[in-house]
């Protein structure tokens, strides 16, 4: 079941196209990234599927039907830091947060068991630490168990510690089963919890799939010969190769697919060339965003 479907999705504001034809599908237990720098059509995106804005064309589904408020109630929002009191226990604002939401009172201690937060509950919302708090908003976006949550750029403003704390609390979340679609431009943290990422820039999707797909199609090859000159130019002529070059003691070869390294060994004795190093090396998401969202095509 695909419980998110975006197909063909624009937006825009005055001049600006927030979005231009976004489509992609979150499949159900997806840790679904949407990543892209400032200004890409993140918060745009949250916004339409959330029911916050309107597509000015395209569609979606929720759970392979069109959205309609009982399937909302299966989703949980944080698309911003919700206003807690700060003179109030975490407790007394999850009862208010459960009020507002039409969620039942007897919900929380299970939420705040879930958020490790039992032993803090009734400390007041002020003395916890941003992690605390921030995982106070995702335990009140967890009231009613809701079977997908969203959430907007969850741990901005976090400290390191803070950030380990929520990425901690996704995965384990992740683990019971629900599916997290979360906006962020921190590539570092996506690439440790996302299975799936989709990428944007100025609006339009440049790639989405799983995490492996995508950074696996930025792999490349490290060899090392006796005559690394014969190497590269071999290398040239091999399918696929992109681009060679010498760093070091190292040739350094990119290919359009991800290289089978075992093939090029095999094609490359072919050729009378015998190989001293060779290896497989993976870029992490970082790099190969910038080489995504950097490449003028
Ligand atoms: N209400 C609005 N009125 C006018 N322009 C808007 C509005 N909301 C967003 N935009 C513009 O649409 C584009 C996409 O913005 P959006 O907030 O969706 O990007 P984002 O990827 O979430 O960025 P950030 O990471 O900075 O939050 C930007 O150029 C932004 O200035």
């Amino acid at each position: 079941m695909s419980i998110l479907s975006i197909q063909n999705i624009s937006k825009k504001f005055g001049a600006v196209q927030a979005l231009s034809g976004v489509s992609f599908d979150v499949p159900q237990g997806a840790v679904y990234g949407i990543l892209g720098p400032n200004g890409s059509g993140k918060t745009t995106l949250l916004g339409i599927v959330t029911d916050v804005l309107k597509a000015d064309t395209g569609s979606f589904t929720l759970f392979d039907q069109a959205a309609s408020a009982r399937q909302r109630r299966q989703i949980g929002t944080l698309l911003e830091t919700p206003n807690f009191y700060h003179y109030l226990s975490g407790y007394r604002n999850l009862e208010i947060a459960a009020a507002i939401k039409q969620r039942d009172k007897n919900d929380i201690a299970r939420v705040l068991e879930l958020c490790g937060l039992t032993a803090r509950q009734h400390a007041t919302f002020k003395t916890y630490s941003l992690g605390m708090k921030q995982r106070l908003a995702i335990a009140s976006v967890m009231l009613g168990d809701p079977e997908v949550l969203i959430l907007d750029e969850p741990t901005n403003g976090l400290d390191p510690a803070g950030i380990a704390e929520v990425r901690e609390l996704v995965r384990n979340l992740a683990g019971a089963g629900k599916t997290i679609i979360l906006a962020s431009h921190l590539l570092d943290e996506v690439e440790k919890v996302c299975t799936h990422v989709a990428i944007l820039r100025n609006g339009k999707l440049l790639l989405s799939g799983s995490v492996d797909v995508v950074i696996s199609r930025h792999d490349y090859l490290e060899l090392g010969a006796a005559d690394n000159e014969a190497l590269k130019s071999a290398l040239l002529a091999y399918p696929g190769c992109t681009s060679v070059q010498l760093n070091g003691n190292v040739v350094v070869a990119v290919f359009n697919a991800s290289p089978e390294p075992a093939q090029v060994n095999n094609y490359l004795a072919q050729q009378g060339i015998w190989l001293q190093h060779l290896q497989l090396r993976k870029k992490s998401l970082e790099k190969a965003f910038l080489e995504i969202t950097n490449d003028p095509a």
